[in-house]
């Protein structure tokens, strides 16, 4: 089994968003039948949150025993719990307050407002992941990764040319310094991003062009982070025809 670098390519954000929820129903039923339980890390920005939306509507969204499915986050904003721009609201307002799945099931990152400050923030989430971690790692099994990516190349809040791309002991790590609003945010680093078995990253839009040309041509991590992302089996980029432009032709599968 290999695990190649793929690229999907949609006719459009609203066929893109729903192709990944579709997939995601699937896939989530498979791996329940494979191994009992799942695994999903999930992303911010606006595409991800289309992708939460479609999956909520979708006739099949109960197909999925939501007992059985484990929700983390890939980063989140430092801002307080029900500011609108915290990645955990924004989820459960598009897909988690709308199903099944047990509150205990759910793990956001802390909040600014809930008593911690940022370092003991990402602490405890490190921690957290380490009680739930599989065959002495410092991690639970992630399933599938959601990741969104910037213009610039950024996933998660791993931003070029910042110490955290480099990162390579920590499984959680505080940023101070977001070229992105707001400032502080808790992400997980680039090795425990990695050791997903599927890492699903969506992106829309002629913004989002160079930043996947230039990963997938071969440029280093610290200027495109998204150029270190590799899943342990399935590395995905769905997109729409806008996202695809700067892509090599030859790497391309068309859903159309
Ligand atoms: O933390 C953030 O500020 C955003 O979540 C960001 O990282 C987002 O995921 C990408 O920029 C893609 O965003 P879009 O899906 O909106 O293009």
């Amino acid at each position: 089994m290999t695990n190649e670098r793929r690229v999907l390519v949609h006719p459009n954000r609203a066929a893109l968003a729903a192709s990944v929820a579709a997939r995601f129903i699937t896939t989530t039923v498979d791996i329940l039948h494979e191994q009992g339980e799942v695994n999903v890390v999930l992303a911010g920005g606006s595409v991800a949150m289309e992708v939460l939306e479609a999956v909520n509507a979708s006739a099949a969204r109960d197909t999925i025993d939501w007992d059985l499915v484990t929700f983390w986050w890939g980063d989140e904003r430092w801002v307080p719990k029900e500011h609108p721009d915290r990645n955990e609201l924004q989820a459960r307002t598009a897909l988690l307050d709308h199903i099944s799945v047990p509150a205990e099931n759910i793990h956001p990152f802390a909040a600014s407002d809930e008593g911690l400050d940022l370092e003991e923030a990402a602490t405890s989430y490190a921690e957290l992941l380490e009680s739930r971690s599989i065959d002495g790692t410092q991690l639970p099994r992630f399933d599938i990764t959601f990741l969104g990516v910037g213009p610039d190349g950024h996933v998660a809040s791993l931003f070029p040319h910042l110490p955290g791309i480099r990162e390579h002991d920590k499984s959680v790590l505080a940023v101070l310094n977001s070229p992105k609003p707001p400032l502080e945010r808790l992400t997980l680093s680039r090795p425990a991003l990695n050791t997903s078995r599927c890492i699903w990253m969506v992106l829309a839009g002629h913004d989002k062009a160079s930043a996947l040309g230039l990963a997938l041509a071969g440029a280093s991590r610290d200027e495109v982070p998204v150029a270190g992302i590799k899943g342990r089996r399935y590395t995905n980029f769905f997109v729409d025809q806008e996202a695809a432009a700067e892509v090599p032709e030859n790497l391309t599968a068309s859903t159309f």
